[in-house]
């Protein structure tokens, strides 16, 4: 877990030419997903490719300690022994969800509507962040919670013991405040009903209809209206992850801002709910082309081939698009310090209240390596200064924010100075390999 050990100061120095295969590791949110849907199933569910990062790794460890069997074979495969819908046990102890946001809040909805008591924690980062936003809904259901002052953890969820199916608008654009609310419906008798205005990434709906249950999604006036029938029997899955695309934005990002570059990122997915960020690069000018464009699980997936481009131009980026690059703002304003003229990014309040606030996260990191940033409540922009002309030689805080931290590492590739972070260690939340991989491709880290 992050923020628990001693920090990782890390430099990036200005390199040459990255080339090669970068082979980026599992999909964060379905390896999430696999294994609570897992341990919700009757029956042994085997996972392959499961990201195995410390986010993960807690919510595996949380799965046990809801009485699944969660085991790690030799040869990198996962299997989950579920225990049912309805059929979670009390845990001894308070879940430590570490720096997880999805777990944290994926698991509070799971156990939610169970006639059982669970005590949930994190790290310094997830300890700050807003749980009301799923406590309110879960209440809906039946269940209680309190927790610290603003519904912030520790705080203890009191699960329904007679829960009630619940219709619900979701007010902020959030997967993870969806994806509690149709987790906890699964233990409520009858139809609970999820909108969402925006659509958000929708893993959770395809894979709780991936393991049997029963569930329909309709575009109305109203917005996306997903509804699931509590009480189905999940039948255990054999599911291969895809690797992620929130990961892949990193190499890719490198290779467009390192002069000389030509990298391929194989295997990602290419969701519409998740690949705003490859959009916007290509309409920013990137040479960023997909390549062996296929089908892998019902999912769209393609090779990316990103190449130094010298010739980026600041875009504004349609607020609409916020969703579906939600993590990737902070590599995106990397690229953006190194494209011509401004890059406008807004409708992105919700970047305030990740790992770290975001927003102010970059802005601040940006500037101490002379770049130009403006930013309101809800927006930003960057002042691009053209490809090579970020000065760098600054030191970041990454606010124990695993984006932050490798944000600054692809800055200091292109810079024309080194660019250090005080802390590295949160990025082994979601991309253990990151130093290896870059480092393979010619990137220069250090542990400094
Ligand atoms: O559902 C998920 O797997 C996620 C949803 C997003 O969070 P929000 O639901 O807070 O937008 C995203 O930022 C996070 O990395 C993963
Ligand atoms: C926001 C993120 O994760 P989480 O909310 O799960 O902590 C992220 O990985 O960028």
């Amino acid at each position: 877990m992050s923020g628990h050990g001693t920090p990782i100061p890390m430099t990036s120095h200005p390199c040459g030419p990255l080339s090669g295969v970068a082979d980026v590791p599992g999909d964060k949110s379905i390896s999430h997903r696999s294994l609570i849907l897992g341990a919700m199933a009757v029956g042994e569910t085997r996972i392959t490719g499961l990201l195995e990062g410390e986010d993960v790794l807690d919510t595996a460890k949380a799965m046990r300690a809801f009485g699944a069997e969660v085991t790690r074979h030799a040869d990198g495969t996962w299997t989950v022994q579920g225990v049912g819908v309805g059929g979670f046990a009390e845990p001894e102890q308070v879940i430590d969800c570490g720096n997880s946001g999805t777990g944290v809040r994926l698991i509070m909805g799971a156990m939610a509507t169970s006639p059982i008591t669970a005590t949930f924690t994190g790290d310094a980062s997830l300890n700050k962040r807003p749980m009301a936003r799923v406590t309110d809904p879960l209440a809906l259901f039946g269940a209680q919670s309190v927790g610290r002052k603003g519904g912030r953890l520790p705080m203890t969820i009191v699960g329904a013991a007679d829960p009630v199916p619940v219709r619900y608008v979701v007010p902020v654009p959030s997967a993870q405040v969806k994806s509690a609310v149709l987790l906890a419906g699964l233990n409520a008798p009858g139809k609970t009903v999820v909108i969402e205005k925006e659509a958000t990434r929708d893993h959770s709906e395809r894979m709780l209809a991936g393991f049997g249950a029963e569930v329909t999604v309709e575009d109305t006036d109203e917005g996306r209206v997903i509804t699931l029938t509590g009480r189905p029997e999940l039948k255990p899955q054999v599911i291969a992850v895809p690797r992620d695309p929130s990961s892949a934005a990193f190499p890719v990002c490198a290779a467009l801002i390192t002069p000389g570059s030509d990298v391929l990122v194989p295997g990602i997915g290419l969701n519409p709910t998740r690949a705003g960020l490859f959009t916007t690069l290509r309409e920013m000018g990137a040479d960023l082309t997909y390549e062996n464009e296929r089908t892998e699980g019902g999912e769209p997936v393609a090779d990316l081939r990103a190449r130094y481009s010298p010739d980026m131009k600041g875009i504004t980026v349609p607020s609409e698009r916020a969703a579906s690059m939600i993590d990737e703002y902070p590599v995106l304003s990397v690229v953006a310090a190194n494209a011509e003229g401004v890059t406008m990014m807004g409708g992105v309040k919700e970047l305030r209240v990740k790992e770290s606030d975001r927003i102010d996260a970059m802005a601040r990191g940006l500037r101490a390596n002379g770049v130009t940033v403006e930013e309101g409540e809800d927006w930003w922009a960057v002042h691009g200064l053209g490809i090579g002309n970020v000065p760098g030689g600054g030191t970041c805080e990454s606010f124990l924010d695993h984006r932050i931290a490798m944000s600054f590492m692809v800055m200091g590739m292109g810079a024309q100075a080194p660019v250090s972070v005080d802390d590295g260690s949160p990025i082994a939340t979601s991309f253990p390999i990151f130093e290896p991989l870059m480092g393979g491709l010619g990137a220069r880290l250090e542990r400094t």
